[in-house]
């Protein structure tokens, strides 16, 4: 099975590589570079959803791939997901895509057209956590850094089983969904959701537990390959 990962930047990109002695083997597709190394193609796609979902609906283009992950750093929710720890997306919801009205933020569901929820094979969710160490529980996506503390109690309030906030996997699983592949999100905490403060991100440390997390994963695919694809 062909596994295709899409980060935002380069530098995640290649903490993802580094785990593997193996390559990068640099592969040109259209659309799409990608980093091939211990049978992972790994592609940095950009920040934001917009750029992720067309990086990675190029990236699988190139395909055919059994799995794609969104991965990289994130913002943790504390005190479950913090700096430095691993999570896993049970769930990679979109927090911000919907209508502000005057009673509330209306997701798109209610509005009455898309999705604002992809939920990964919850099998392999289970195994890659007990592999990697890594905490489970809803991945927001958003499109905006969540920057004070009223903003995080509101995604919170409005998302309680959400353990870490990205920019990029619920348009890595709008992607993969077009397709049928299963989509999986993994995050390495750089940093906690709340009041902005930059020169607290930990991004070096975040980037190696990154690195970490995939160096574990291949025996947990190749398991899951060959015994739980229908999950
Ligand atoms: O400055 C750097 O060296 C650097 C290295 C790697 C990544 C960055 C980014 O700023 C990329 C932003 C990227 O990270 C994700 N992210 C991280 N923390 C959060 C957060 O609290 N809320 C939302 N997204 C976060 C996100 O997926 C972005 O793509 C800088």
């Amino acid at each position: 099975m062909r596994v295709l990962v899409v980060t935002a930047v380069p530098v995640e990109r290649d903490a993802v590589t580094r785990a593997f002695t193996d390559g990068p083997e640099v592969v040109r597709a259209p659309g799409a570079e990608l980093h091939r190394a211990g049978g992972f193609d790994v592609l940095a796609g950009g920040a934001g959803p917009a750029s992720a979902a067309a990086a990675a609906a190029f990236g699988l283009a190139s395909g055919p791939y059994g799995l794609v992950v969104s991965a990289g750093i994130g913002g943790g929710f504390a005190p479950g997901a913090p700096v430095g720890s691993l999570v896993v997306a049970s769930a990679i919801v979109a927090a911000d895509l919907g209508a502000e009205t005057p009673d509330g933020f209306v997701p798109v569901t209610a509005l009455g057209f898309g999705r604002e929820r992809f939920e990964p094979p919850p099998a392999l969710v289970r195994e890659v956590a007990v592999a990697t160490g890594a905490v489970t529980g809803d991945i927001l996506t958003v499109s905006t850094v969540t920057g004070s503390a009223d903003r995080a109690a509101a995604l919170r309030a409005a998302h309680p089983d959400a353990v870490a906030e990205a920019m990029e996997g619920f348009g890595v699983a709008e992607a993969a969904d077009r397709l049928r592949v299963p989509v999986l999100e993994i995050r390495a905490v750089s940093n906690a959701v709340g009041p902005r403060d930059r020169d607290a991100w930990r991004i070096g440390d975040a980037l190696a537990a990154l690195t970490d997390a995939f160096g574990k994963l291949t025996p947990v695919l190749e398991g899951w390959t060959h015994h739980d694809r229908l999950d």
